[in-house]
């Protein structure tokens, strides 16, 4: 009997990496492939209610080192407590779980960005590693370049552009604005520790990407790590949600009409301003469309936003968290008012869905720029000259994408184009045995 192996997943623990990250464990245990995942405890007391008995996923867990009243959109000291608790415990765990599986022990370890450590530690160990990047390899490709990019003289020590210039970091790669390096808007601190980590995630054989060799072709003679396995779309049926999914959303979109509702969602971290969460509001109000719109609890559940008195909401429904894969996928949905965090995009992607483009931090501005000039699928919501987003450019825009056709064909020569990389034959699929066949060897 062939023995396949035995994957310890160890995601970032937040949702945009929780998520791509259980996803590709359920396609792996779907191969035969065995797969531990390790949640923090405290996300695991978060996601319990998705996870079953009969699972071919074994969970574990660590802490992280956190009271479980801390706040955990501090990602700074989130991330100092992880890198201080979790190691040193990380040989342990991985004894115990070998113990229980002595025919097949763990033989590569599988983390998102920020838990290089793990790979370090897997390779001290003598197991082996690889990073499933939760954004897309252009951001990898600018973290790899990041040396580079200081030696040209284009960014400083700090990652701050030296001029805003447009650039293109390899050949095949669109041009990029120096404004839109995805660490844009970090600290020194942070800036920092996403240069260590580039170093410690050379310890993984692979970078596997949530992407497609189509949808950003020449990121990958960047380094011959890079492997594309996306998109990740594997039905994770709630496995993986740190909020209570309100199912109710599918219902409501079955009475509305096809292509009629504007689905509007800012993924796990964004924190809005209430001001323009009013704007947005009364900007939806003025649409007078259908609309769907994720109003999530603040990470720690004490923030919450209020409504403007004069919003009136009728046509629309409002929920805290939704199946959002599903939504995308449903025929009501017209086009997707997005923060653009890199799931959402290749989500919105794969369901041929037009977006309209509201990034706030980091790689979004990036993924932006795919989605508005690069594949045609969407467009930009303009801010004013301060920085804010008006009810009248909500409603222009929208009438906008959703009547213009040459986007529309756009979108669904995009989905034609990442599905075929999941389907037999298809390069995402190729990559996967490779990889797997690689874990084995
Ligand atoms: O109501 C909702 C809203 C979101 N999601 C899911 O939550 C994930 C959100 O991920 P993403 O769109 O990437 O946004 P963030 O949670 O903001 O992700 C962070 O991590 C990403 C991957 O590194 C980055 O691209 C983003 O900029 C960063 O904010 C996606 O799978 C969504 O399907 C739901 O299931 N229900």
């Amino acid at each position: 009997m062939v023995i396949l192996p035995h994957f310890l997943a160890i995601p970032y623990p937040v949702q945009g990496h929780v998520n791509p990250l259980m996803q590709f464990s359920q396609i792996l245990a779907n191969h035969g492939c065995k797969v531990t995942f390790l949640h923090t405890e405290f996300n695991h007391e978060r996601s319990k209610t998705g996870v079953s008995e009969q699972d071919k996923i074994q969970v574990v867990t660590l802490p992280d080192g956190l009271e479980p009243e801390d706040d955990r959109s501090d990602i700074k000291k989130v991330l100092l407590s992880i890198k201080s608790t979790m190691p040193p415990r990380l040989p342990k765990l991985i004894e115990e779980v070998n113990a229980l599986n002595v025919d097949n022990k763990i033989n590569c370890i599988i983390v998102t960005f920020s838990m290089g450590w793990a790979l370090e530690v897997g390779h001290n160990l003598g197991i082996k590693g690889a990073l499933l990047c939760p954004a897309s390899s252009t951001t990898l490709a600018c973290a790899v370049c990041i040396p580079k990019l200081i030696e040209d003289g284009i960014i400083d020590s700090e990652g701050n552009p030296t001029k805003k210039q447009e650039i293109q970091i390899s050949p095949d790669i669109p041009m990029m604005n120096t404004t839109n390096f995805p660490w844009r808007g970090v600290d020194k601190i942070f800036f920092d520790h996403f240069v260590q980590e580039i170093q410690t995630i050379n310890f993984g054989e692979w970078w596997l990407c949530n992407t497609t060799c189509d949808l950003e072709p020449g990121v990958f003679s960047i380094s011959p790590k890079f492997l594309p396995i996306g998109p990740l779309m594997e039905s994770n049926n709630n496995k993986s949600s740190l909020w209570q999914e309100d199912s109710t959303c599918l219902e409501w979109l079955d009475k509305q009409a096809p292509q009629s509702v504007i689905y509007v969602s800012f993924g796990s971290l964004v924190v809005m301003d209430q001001n323009q969460f009013n704007e947005l509001a009364l900007g939806l109000d003025l649409l007078d469309k259908p609309f769907l719109w994720v109003v999530r609890p603040s990470n720690d559940n004490k923030v919450n936003y209020t409504y403007p008195n004069d919003f009136h909401g009728s046509k629309g429904k409002i929920v805290g968290w939704a199946p959002q894969s599903k939504i995308l996928n449903h025929p009501a949905i017209a086009c997707f008012i997005s923060h653009c965090g890199w799931n959402s995009t290749i989500e919105g992607v794969h369901a041929g869905v037009p977006f309209l483009c509201w990034p706030f931090l980091t790689d979004q501005f990036l993924n932006k720029s795919y989605i508005c000039d690069v594949w045609k699928t969407g467009l930009e919501l303009e801010k004013d000259d301060d920085g804010f987003i008006s009810r009248q450019e909500i409603k222009k825009k929208v009438d906008q994408v959703v009547g213009d056709d040459d986007i529309k064909e756009m979108c669904l020569k995009m989905k034609k184009m990442t599905i075929t990389n999941i389907e037999e034959g298809g390069q995402s699929s190729h990559n996967l045995q490779k990889f797997i066949s690689w874990a084995n060897y």
